[in-house]
């Protein structure tokens, strides 16, 4: 937290679900029915806390979150943003959050990004000082200098998400929400997004709540994670334990030297080979053995040029964790 900033209250970017319960009804014809999307949760999240929020498509992860902001009504339960009621209390909660939904944007389309921030600052009712000093610290951090003046139509989306990303942070709020903030981002953009991300919650004690596809959020920013399953809560930990909890595998890629046959090493599984078995595949369980390991055994076998180590995939994780829940019902 800087120390111009004012004391924040006790429940500052806190989140706290009781029993929420959001139905829609389906209209397939002539036929209309309710379609659960999020079904009984209760969760918190703590003050300062980053929390990925994961499931398959469709799990009712965005209808939560909407729930969270003030944008849907809950059909039963209680939500409580930042100790607000978010529908009741909508204008008070805009001012302690910021949101980002990947698909959609909050910036106006054909002006500047200059513009955007500016009247988003007049929104948050921030001082002209406090516009400047805020939007140059985001300028420079997120490298966003040389397209301030560009509509924003123009942009490519990894400067707009960046944007994006500065709009919800301008009034530098507790609580932090972003759907799916680096889908369909380079490997560059993400990773700046990511490292733009851990040093604002370490400057500024942020909550974060994300939810993404993307395995790689989680870990690089992530203390702890909730998956949601067809609306309910299937588990609740860190991204360790989630991993442990259904033998997420990760996988070691090896570029060889010279070809060589299917490779065997203890602690991992040969996955598959290609190029006559220049580059393997190995897969290991990164709660038994380190891809250190793996590689010290593959490298006293073989010559190895170049590595890459996969994560374990999101949709992975989570069909893992459905068919242990079926499993353990049937
Ligand atoms: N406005 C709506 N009217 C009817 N059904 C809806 C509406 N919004 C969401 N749903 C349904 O609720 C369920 C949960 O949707 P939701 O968008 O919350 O899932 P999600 O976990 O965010 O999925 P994704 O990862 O694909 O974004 C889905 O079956 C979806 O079709």
């Amino acid at each position: 937290m800087t120390r111009t900033e004012t004391a924040r209250p006790a429940a500052a970017g806190s989140v706290e679900v009781r029993d929420l319960t959001r139905e829609f009804r389906v209209r397939n014809g002539l036929t209309v029915r309710r379609l659960t999307a999020v079904d009984h949760m209760t969760w918190s999240i703590a003050p300062g806390e980053a929390v990925g929020y994961i499931g398959a498509n469709g799990a009712g992860k965005s209808t939560t979150i909407k729930m969270l902001a003030g944008i849907l009504v809950p059909s039963t339960g209680e939500v409580t943003t930042c100790g607000l009621r978010p529908v009741k209390d909508r204008r008070r909660l805009a001012r302690r959050i910021g949101v980002v939904f990947g698909q959609r944007s909050q910036l106006w389309w054909d002006l500047p990004v200059r513009e955007s921030f500016g009247i988003l600052a007049a929104i948050h009712s921030l001082s002209r000082g406090q516009e400047r000093a805020r939007t140059d610290e985001l300028v420079e951090t997120l490298d966003m200098g040389d397209y301030l003046g560009t509509p924003v139509r123009q942009l490519s989306l990894g400067q707009r998400m960046r944007a994006e990303v500065a709009a919800a942070l301008l009034h530098r709020p507790e609580l932090l929400i972003l759907d799916e903030p680096t889908i369909g981002l380079d490997v560059l953009s993400k990773q700046r997004l990511r490292e733009f991300l851990v040093r604002e919650r370490a400057e500024h004690g942020t909550t974060l709540l994300l939810t993404t596809h993307d395995m790689g959020d989680v870990e690089r920013l992530c203390d702890r994670v909730l998956v949601v399953d067809h609306g309910r809560l299937a588990y609740d930990g860190t991204l360790d334990g989630l991993g442990r909890t259904v033998g997420a595998e990760r996988v070691l890629i090896v570029d060889l030297a010279e070809p060589h046959g299917d490779l065997e090493v203890p602690g991992a599984r040969h996955l598959r080979s290609e190029g006559g078995g220049l580059r393997q595949q190995l897969a290991f369980d990164p709660a038994a053995t380190t891809a250190a390991r793996v590689l010290a055994a593959v490298s006293e076998r073989v010559e190895v040029l170049d590595l890459t180590i996969a994560e374990p995939d999101v949709e992975d994780v989570v069909r893992r964790i459905y068919e242990r829940a079926a499993t353990s019902t049937s």
